[in-house]
């Protein structure tokens, strides 16, 4: 089962030459581009005027429409008497277009922004084609120690909206105002932190299927999915986790996961470790079926039997069961989720972990685990992603203070997590929760959107005291507050 199509629209990101290419479309569709500068200043007029109090204003623009955007933004504002100054990269704006700015044009070298004023960036935005330099950049430069209020028009200048990355320089925003649809940009990397708070608005842009080129995670995407099977009497049918443990001390994460696993709407999750960790699991474990296990045909039983998917790899430690158990889980053709030591496992010989995987199977790396796997894949969050799903076959879920996922269908962006998840444990819950998920019948990079945004929500409103073991609790009422 799918994404919800509609939400898929609204979710949508787009690249820059994607935007351009819909701007184009709109244009020979009959909408002047006059017309569409107009509603793109009325929009970002409007987010000034909700978001800043009058002051003083100084508008940088470029040579662009980004640039345009920014003198029909002057002119509407003063025509609502704020006080501004208009500072324009290159050739002046003809005196013609533009009668409502004048006397209010000044040269590039008088810039110099105090604390309590408000500068609007329209320099660059989707049309940021190489590093800024020279004049642009020495204008940015000056908005670093100013103390002033930025509002971005479209993007902080200088930031790639394909990535996120900082093209030379670009300045730290209070505020952007987008249209149409958000860029991946706008969410990932620097670009996430340079935009402050994000607005995107309706311009009149038509939205064409293959416009997109990722999705922004959000439960209207998958909600759907979620508790089905809800009224099927039989716990198996609402599916079937198994977590496999590690043994002795090295069980405690494996044990986090199949909390995560018993939180996420699966009929029953049933720990299976070696008897050293088994036994005491046996003692702290009530809801969650605790199995011993002495070789990997204990594992190899559970999957030809009632097992809907398999969670492998948090404390298993890199022992030779472990590695027959990852064989013998990936065998199974069940969904899988290899998180953590079943990463690293293979780290000298990707490939052959590569050729095990099938594409029922989720990965969760974070950063470290990514560059041991998938060495040389370089670049920005998302094509990383994309690079490493293409080259193992299988979903990726990349994780961070943005988690990229990338699989079947458009790679997705999450970005609800906060400070707090970064604590031990939390990604051996996430991995869990995803388990119990793929077990429901979710489709891989469904069921690793839906976990990795319910886990970042569970601990969104937490405070720095959060730890791994509160966190399936907190997930059990994100879950309960999406289904009801
Ligand atoms: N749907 C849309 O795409 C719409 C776009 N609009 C605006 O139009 C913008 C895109 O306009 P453009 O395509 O004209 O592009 P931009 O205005 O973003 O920039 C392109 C111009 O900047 C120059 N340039 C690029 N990188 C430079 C650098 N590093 N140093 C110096 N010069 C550089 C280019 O040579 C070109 O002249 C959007 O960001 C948005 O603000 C709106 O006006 C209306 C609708
Ligand atoms: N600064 C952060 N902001 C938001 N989420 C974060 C941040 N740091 C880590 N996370 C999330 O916390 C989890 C940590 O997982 P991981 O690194 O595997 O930790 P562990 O191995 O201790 O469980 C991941 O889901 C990751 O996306
Ligand atoms: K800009």
């Amino acid at each position: 089962m799918a994404f919800d199509a509609e939400a898929t629209k609204r979710c949508s990101l787009m690249t820059p030459d994607a935007m351009a290419e819909a701007d184009r479309r709109t244009i020979a569709a009959g909408t002047p581009e006059t017309t569409l500068i107009d509603r793109a200043a009325r929009a970002s007029l409007r987010v000034l005027r909700s978001e800043f109090t009058r002051r003083p204003v100084t508008i940088l623009c470029g040579p662009g429409n980004n640039g345009a955007d920014g003198l029909r933004l002057g002119e509407m504002l003063v025509d609502a008497g704020w006080p501004i100054e208009v500072i324009c990269l290159g050739e002046p704006p003809s005196a013609e277009r533009h009668r409502g700015l004048d006397g209010r044009l000044r040269p590039t070298g008088t810039f110099a922004p105090g604390p309590g004023a408000l500068v609007v960036d329209a320099l660059f935005g989707a049309g940021l084609s190489r590093p800024v330099e020279g004049e642009a950049r020495a204008l940015i430069e000056k908005l670093e120690f100013a103390g002033a209020s930025v509002l971005s028009i479209d993007l902080p200048s200088g930031i790639d909206g394909a990535t996120g990355e900082v093209l030379g320089i670009a300045p730290q925003a209070d505020v952007t105002v987008t249209f149409h649809r958000l860029k991946p940009g706008h969410l990932l990397g620097e670009g996430a932190r340079r935009c402050g708070k994000v607005f995107c608005a309706d311009i009149g842009l038509q939205y064409r299927e293959g416009d997109a080129s990722a999705l922004h995670n959000a439960p209207e995407l998958w909600r759907h999915l979620l508790a089905n099977g809800a009224r099927e009497t039989h716990k198996y049918e609402r599916g079937h986790t198994v977590v496999v443990g590690g043994p002795g001390f090295m069980g405690s994460a494996s044990r986090l996961s199949a909390y995560g696993a018993s939180v996420s709407g699966a009929g029953a999750v049933t720990y299976l470790a070696p008897l050293s960790s088994a036994e005491f699991a046996g003692t702290v474990f009530d809801a969650v079926m605790v199995r011993p296990m002495t070789g990997p045909e204990a594992l190899e039983e559970l999957a030809e039997g009632k097992a809907s998917s398999i969670v492998i790899g948090p404390g298993m430690g890199h022992g030779a069961l472990s590695r027959d158990c990852l064989h013998t889980a990936l065998a199974s053709g069940l969904p899988c989720v290899v998180d953590a030591d079943a990463l690293t496992l293979y780290e000298d010989e990707p490939s052959k972990l590569f050729s095990a995987l099938h594409e029922g199977c989720v990965l969760t790396p974070h950063e470290g685990e990514f560059a041991r796997l998938f060495k040389g894949v370089e670049g920005d969050k998302l094509s990383r992603a994309k690079a490493a799903a293409a080259r193992c076959g299988a979903t990726v879920l990349l994780k961070g203070s943005t988690t990229v996922i990338a699989g079947d269908g458009l790679p997705v962006i999450n970005t609800n997590g906060s400070r707090s998840l970064a604590t031990a444990g939390s990604g051996d819950v996430l991995a869990g929760l995803i388990g119990g998920i793929l077990a429901q019948s979710v489709a891989p990079r469904e069921a690793a959107a839906a976990g990795a945004w319910i886990h970042a929500e569970a601990a969104r409103s937490a405070g720095p005291s959060l730890n791994a073991d509160r966190l399936p609790r907190r997930i059990a009422g994100v879950i309960d507050r999406l289904v009801s």
